[in-house]
């Protein structure tokens, strides 16, 4: 049994569960929603509705449902008024709580359409995904994609509690377990030691008698750096730090139109590019970038570029980055295995050899 965390923030803090039956203790929560007289609806996307079936049918019996196609280019503005017109058409008010069942992208979608309609309803993550268990359902990023970039639209908005259910992950694809382990690795490299070492030591699968902790010790990592910087404002590492890999996986994700490389993939070729960029401003050695990229590689997760993409194209993604102030793009570098600081005002031409590095053109 795996007791429960905080997320700790005053008037909007919740609790991340980690029920030995997911369905029941959700059932218990959708009960008391009715009796206090708040609606149920839940969103989820159609890969979710056919693997987990039975859940959703014996946890939300009649629940209105959204189903919405499954995939990073589900997180568009077209979708996000799909997800509003139906909270509207179900006449959904203030007290309504939308119930988000799947992986980041329902979570992500759902989060930001709940900060929205009627400016404000509460929402539940129910992770379905191991990305989506140690990262996305936790911290209250909520948002979509532009044609211009990643995530370039949201709001942060706190959901109501999060439920992990590890009997979810018994259905998920090997390679959507993989990218998750993108996220638990960057962990390890942002803010303990510990878990880098063991993560290096003994690669974590889905059999992993330690996969309970791991997924347990990451909320816990992302809930101590979300409470101490909620909106990502302090002037050097703080939140951004949860960014490690993600300018360059992000920038992989987009100039591949979210089709060929999964969030968790562009994060593993991430966290290898800014090993060598950590190394390239004399902070890790070259031992150290053998060490990340063989951890990332042993969880079945690239860390080349699958196939050459243009340069200029992967830089001009990266000035879209959010973490970017007047002088530059941002990074988040590793002064060593286990610790992570944002750094701006690196050099082009030292970013474009670690991109020629990991595969770019
Ligand atoms: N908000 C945040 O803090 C945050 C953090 C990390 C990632 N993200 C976002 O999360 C998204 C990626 O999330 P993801 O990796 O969970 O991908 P995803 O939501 O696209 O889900 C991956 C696939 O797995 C399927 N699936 C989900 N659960 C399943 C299950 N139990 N069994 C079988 N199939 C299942 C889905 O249908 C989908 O096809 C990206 O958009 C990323 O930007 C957000
Ligand atoms: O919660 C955060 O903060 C993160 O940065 C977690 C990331 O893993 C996640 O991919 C997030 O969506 C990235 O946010 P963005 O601000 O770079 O769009
Ligand atoms: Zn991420």
């Amino acid at each position: 049994m795996t007791s429960d965390l905080a997320v700790d923030l005053g008037e909007k803090s919740y609790p991340i569960h980690f029920p030995s039956d997911a369905s029941a203790a959700i059932r218990e929560m959708l009960a008391t929603n009715v009796a206090a007289g708040r609606s149920n609806i839940l969103l989820t996307d159609d890969g979710v509705a056919r693997a987990q079936s039975k859940f959703l049918a014996d946890t939300f019996g009649a629940t209105p449902r959204l189903i919405v196609p499954a995939g990073e280019r589900t997180k568009c503005l077209e979708t996000f008024g799909k997800v509003l017109d139906f909270l509207a058409a179900n006449r959904v008010n203030r007290q309504g709580v939308l119930w988000v069942v799947g992986g980041g992208v329902v979570g992500d979608l759902g989060g930001y359409s709940a900060a929205s309609y009627l400016r404000g309803i509460s929402y539940v993550q129910v992770p379905t995904t191991l990305l989506a268990m140690v990262d996305s359902s936790v911290g209250g990023k909520t948002g979509i994609n532009l044609t211009a970039g990643k995530n370039l639209v949201g709001a942060f908005h706190h959901p109501k509690a999060v439920f992990i259910g590890r009997e979810f992950l018994q259905t998920l694809p090997p390679r959507e377990f993989a990218a998750g382990m993108a996220e638990i690795v960057k962990y390890g490299l942002l803010g303990d030691a510990a878990l880098f070492a063991q993560l290096e030591q003994k690669p974590v699968d889905a059999r992993s008698t330690e996969l309970a902790d791991v997924i347990r010790r990451c909320c816990q990592l992302k809930a101590e750096i979300v409470k101490a910087d909620e909106f990502e404002r302090a002037p050097e590492g703080g939140r951004a730090l949860l960014n490690l890999g993600h300018t360059f996986g992000h920038a992989v994700e987009q100039v591949t139109g979210y089709t060929t490389y999964l969030h968790g993939e562009g994060v593993a070729i991430g966290l290898a590019a800014a090993a060598r960029l950590s190394h390239k401003l004399g902070l890790l050695t070259p031992e150290d970038i053998t060490r990340v990229e063989k951890t990332v590689a042993a969880h079945n997760l690239p860390i080349r570029l699958r196939g050459p993409l243009p340069l200029a194209e992967l830089q001009n993604a990266t000035t879209r980055d959010k973490k970017n102030r007047a002088d530059g793009v941002r990074f988040v570098v590793m002064p060593s295995l286990g610790r992570a600081a944002t750094r701006s005002g690196i050099a082009p031409s030292t970013v474009e050899a670690v991109w020629r590095e990991v595969g770019a053109t």
